[in-house]
């Protein structure tokens, strides 16, 4: 299987690595009570459990309000067509299965689990599915072959009271009529004069031509082919229902028949289906939608080689417009649960694929346009459909989708307040969604010659091919070419010598250089000439920190050897403060959706007020260069003045401090950590001068920081990148000890990014 395109992210060996890695899957249920006490167990199982299942005996709709039914969806496979790879079975889909539940939860914040079933037989299949609807509030059914999925996606409607939905047919329907609308704008073509041929007449490729004739396309003006070609009055062979509903009389015979002098395609079949020849064949500016899945019927690259005005889409998140489901599944079943909708009727589908036209056409918002750094976000041939990391998909299509469940009749809990709603969606949206994928693609408009100073430690080696392989830069590594080499080849890694560059410190051609440089800074530190030397030598962190110093290399990553702290000072021995700028540790933490920054979490020990105001400026200027708008808390034990205490002061003071010199973002404080994380608790103090709860929290002490940061870590399940080195005049990341090849290559990525800006 090739996943080779032009922007290719990974190797077989990394995906089957991210697949294992931690925790094997993508998947893991956590409790959303607390579990902690006798009391909570009884509340939560017997004998309080009784309580809400008596409530639901007696009023069904109940398990809305007490169960996880209200925001759960099952996503079902039997495995016959997983993606465009076939029937590989129940139990290969599952990774494609997890890989659609966790998209739920990442892009529209519902719960949802895959299960496989393992049966060919339609109607095994159907029984083992039509008793689960107690459970869910809606099923997801995906990657099954056709017709089977026909039958059984209308029989279980007609079972089930929840909304059943084949996302390989109304899904992919959904957005490709969505790039449609948008590319025969584009064009200035209409729907009732166009000639569409769709390749593939499996659950896809006939849910797309039915909505398509749906939407006002007439019969006679779509060619639907199959592996046999043309589907035509009076074929025989390869024949279902389905599929003759869709045959028209035409003398075409085969795809390439079919598409001489077609204005669109719509290919939902297998990769390499399309050849050029077929392509220069077609309208004036053919509209070309190569969607199978992970190889495209033909590539961008093949297209343009031999037509420059074409419109062209594939399902691939690595190429300008990506048609693929992802951007309708979550939001269609976001909209229909916040409904409590009965089913998922063709206005809500129509409904969806009108705004998501409408949104690509729409003003790009900087935070949109800076998570996909280096594309063309306007409205054009490269941009007709919203991208997946857009945060604004959920309030625009589920929304949309929510008022035309309304409008059908088919909600049992309308929403009285729309735009209420809407916020409430946007706030569902996690924040930290688009970070590293907008540093990944600044790098990758920009890439950078990064060093990693330990090149001779296996996940050192590993990363650096991986921050190769996925375009973010050149990776230099420090070590003996032998030694990196060896590491190479126990890792299995087949990187071109031009890929990954080694640097010998000991026989650098810039060693007698750095030795020079290192010896004018330290001679009055106590350092002879010939201990330079020997730094220069033998230490990878003060060769590395001199290469980006005499502008060798753009950034450094190191610290998977040694301790934060003395790979901290390495690297000071080499570098300065950015002039104006406070050197500081800060920590990204990630939780339950939400993302704070702390800081100083590495370098002042216990700050007096003047380096508070000035870590605060610091931890502002990152926040800003990450993409927020800072809302900065000074953290206190206490809360403006109660209970008083010398520290508490300390951070009073910083704050006037912050008040005189006129700052332009957002502080306030002291305040207790649940005062700036919590908007109840914030509203005691209706002079607070923050807008919202805080997204920056500056700690007393660095004491505070570590130990809150790696207690959330440990205990609270949070996700913490971190300490990030900010302040000094070349950019360096410490991973520290234990880091894993990804983290690496994230570290490597935010130094290459350069986060302090
Ligand atoms: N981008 C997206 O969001 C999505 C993309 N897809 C992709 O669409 C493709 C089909 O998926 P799906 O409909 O679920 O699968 P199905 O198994 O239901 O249908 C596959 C269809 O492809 C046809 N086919 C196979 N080989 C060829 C060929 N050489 N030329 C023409 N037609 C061919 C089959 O023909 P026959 O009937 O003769 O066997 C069948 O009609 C996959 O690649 C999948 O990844 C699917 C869903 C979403
Ligand atoms: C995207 C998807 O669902 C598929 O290719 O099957
Ligand atoms: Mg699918």
């Amino acid at each position: 299987m090739s996943t080779k395109s032009k922007e290719t992210q990974f190797t077989r060996q990394e995906a089957l690595q991210f697949h294992q890695e931690g925790r094997p899957g993508k998947l893991e249920i956590a409790p959303s009570k607390p579990m902690s006490t006798q009391r909570d167990l009884s509340l939560a199982y017997s004998p309080g459990v009784a309580v809400p299942v008596q409530a639901i005996a007696e009023k069904p709709d109940l398990a809305y309000d007490y169960t996880t039914k209200g925001n759960l969806v099952a996503v079902i496979s039997n495995g016959t067509a997983i993606l465009g790879l076939g029937n590989l079975g129940a139990l290969a889909s599952k990774p494609v299965m997890e890989g659609k539940s966790v998209l739920f939860k990442r892009f529209a914040d519902i719960d949802s689990i895959d299960l496989e079933v393992d049966t060919e037989d339609v109607d095994t299949f159907i029984q083992s599915v039509r008793y689960l609807g107690p459970s869910f509030g809606g099923i997801n059914l995906e990657d099954i072959r056709a017709p089977d999925c026909f039958v059984i996606e209308q029989q279980l409607r007609e079972y089930m009271d929840i909304p059943v939905f084949h996302d390989d047919q109304h899904g992919t329907a959904i957005i490709a009529i969505a790039g449609l609308i948008n590319a025969m704008h584009l064009t200035g073509r209409e729907l009732k004069d166009i000639k569409l041929v769709v390749n593939g007449a499996g659950a896809a490729g006939i849910a797309c031509l039915e909505l398509v004739k749906a939407m006002g396309l007439p019969h006679n003006q779509a060619i639907l082919c199959d592996s046999r070609g043309v589907i035509y009055q009076g074929r025989e062979k390869g024949m279902n229902q389905w599929k003759s509903a869709h045959a028209v009389d035409t003398p075409a015979r085969t795809l390439e028949d079919a598409l001489e002098g077609a204005d669109a395609f719509f290919g939902l079949s297998i990769a390499g289906a399309v050849t050029q020849e077929m392509v220069k064949s077609m309208a004036d500016k053919p509209i070309i939608f190569a969607m199978a899945n992970p190889d495209p019927e033909i590539t961008p690259e093949e297209v343009a080689e031999v037509c420059d005005d074409a419109i062209m889409a594939t399902g691939r998140s690595d190429y300008p417009n990506q048609v693929n489901n992802v951007l309708g599944f979550p939001y269609i079943f976001r909209g229909a649960l916040d409904v409590q909708a009965s089913t998922i009727n063709d206005a809500m589908k129509i409904a969806a694929a009108e705004a998501l036209a409408e949104l690509a056409r729409a003003d790009v918002p900087d935070q949109v346009a800076a998570a996909y750094q280096g594309r063309r976000l306007r409205y054009g041939p490269e941009y007709i459909i919203p991208a997946p990391f857009d945060p604004r998909l959920i309030s625009h299509v589920s929304a949309a989708v929510a008022k035309a469940a309304m409008d059908s009749g088919v909600a049992s809990r309308p929403i009285v307040d729309m735009d209420g709603y809407k916020a409430r969606l946007s706030e569902r949206m996690d924040p930290t969604a688009g970070f590293f994928h907008m540093i990944f693609e600044n790098l990758r408009e920009s890439p950078k010659r990064v060093v990693f100073a330990e090149g001779e430690e296996e996940q050192v080696v590993r990363a650096a091919s991986a921050f190769a392989e996925a375009e973010l830069g050149t990776p230099v590594l420090i070590g003996r070419e032998e030694g990196v080499r060896e590491m190479m080849d126990q890792a299995g890694i087949m990187r071109e010598c031009d890929e990954i560059e080694v640097v010998n410190a000991r026989v650098s051609e810039h060693n007698a250089e750095y030795a020079e440089f290192l010896y004018a800074r330290l001679q009055r530190r106590g350092y002879l000439k010939r201990d330079c030397q020997r730094l220069v030598n033998t230490d990878r962190n003060i060769f590395a920190a001199c290469m980006v110093a005499m502008g060798h290399a753009d950034a450094m990553v190191t610290g998977v050897t040694r301790n934060w702290e003395t790979a901290y000072q390495d690297v000071r021995k080499v570098l300065d403060p950015k002039p104006g700028h406070t050197p500081i540790g800060v920590s990204l933490i990630q939780c339950r959706g939400r993302m704070v920054l702390v800081a100083d979490i590495s370098v002042h020990e216990m700050p007096n007020p003047t380096e508070l105001a000035y870590i605060t400026v610091e931890a502002a200027r990152v926040a800003r260069r990450l993409g927020f708008k800072p809302r900065i808390a000074l953290l206190a034990h206490s809360t403006f003045g109660h209970p008083t205490g010398e520290r508490g002061e300390s951070v009073r003071d910083a704050v006037k401090i912050l008040d005189d010199w006129g700052v332009d973002f957002e502080y306030d404080g002291e305040m207790a950590a649940d005062t700036a994380l919590n908007r109840k608790a914030m509203s005691a103090y209706p002079f607070c001068r923050l807008s919202d709860t805080a997204n920056v929290l500056i700690m007393p002490a660095f004491y505070s920081a570590s130990i809150s940061t790696k207690m959330l870590q440990e205990l609270g399940g949070s996700k913490v990148v971190g300490p990030l080195i900010v302040g000094l005049n070349r950019p360096v990341q410490i991973a520290g000890l234990g880091a894993t090849d990804n983290d690496l290559v994230n570290f490597a990525a935010l130094a290459g990014y350069d986060v302090a800006g």
